[in-house]
């Protein structure tokens, strides 16, 4: 957790115990998703959530999270009202996460997912049409459902700071880590 002012202070201790957590995370700058990923599956775990709860989609990049959500999510609800039948992916083809052992096997509904990207500003307006459109997208998708999507996409102005943020230094800290723990607050809240 951060120290001094940054950072959304200590969490509230909720139990994750009986939360099912999807992670949809993008495939663009894997080195730096897999620790984000990986610090996001180790707190939902320190918090009480199932690894078998945990369900891990990948997409290209961060400009697909929002479909990804959006569908993965819809999806989980229709199965977690009918009989247990078909896909969850539907036509998203399957997991290629770079997390080994990351998917789930079990099934039903979400309640809280995680998107994970990692834009890296380049010398072109690329960046600031995704982010844009990106952020949008997913806080459309999270009011629209009433899911809490954790924000997970980094935006930086280099890769240095992708690599703070993932905690890939000495002075750095996984963000990852941040949004599990947002993750288990605001889907066991959404229970209460
Ligand atoms: O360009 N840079 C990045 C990027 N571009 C691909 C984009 O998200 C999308 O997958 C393609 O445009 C195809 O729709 N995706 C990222 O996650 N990070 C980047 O830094």
């Amino acid at each position: 957790m951060f120290a001094g002012t940054k950072g959304p202070g200590e969490a509230e201790p909720m139990d994750g115990t009986n939360l099912r957590v999807l992670i949809v995370h993008a495939r663009w700058n894997t080195s730096l998703i897999t620790p984000l990923v990986e610090g996001a599956r180790k707190k939902l775990q320190e918090r009480g959530v199932k690894a078998s709860n945990i369900v891990t989609q990948s997409v290209p990049g961060s400009w697909e999270l929002p479909i990804a959500v959006q569908r993965l999510y819809s999806a989980s609800q229709v199965q977690a009202s009918s009989a247990p039948s078909g896909d969850l992916l539907g036509g998203l083809g399957r997991s290629s996460t770079p997390v080994p052992g990351a998917s789930s096997s079990s099934k039903g509904t979400f309640d809280a997912i995680i998107a994970i990207g990692v834009l890296i500003k380049g010398d072109t307006a690329h960046f600031e049409h995704i982010a844009e459109s990106v952020s949008r997208g997913l806080m459309r998708v999270q009011l629209d459902f009433g899911v809490p999507v954790i924000f997970g996409l980094l935006t930086v102005l280099n890769e240095e700071q992708a690599k703070r943020r993932a905690g890939l230094t000495a002075d750095g800290h996984n963000h990852g880590e941040d949004w599990g723990d947002a993750a288990v607050e605001m889907g066991a809240k959404r229970k209460l």
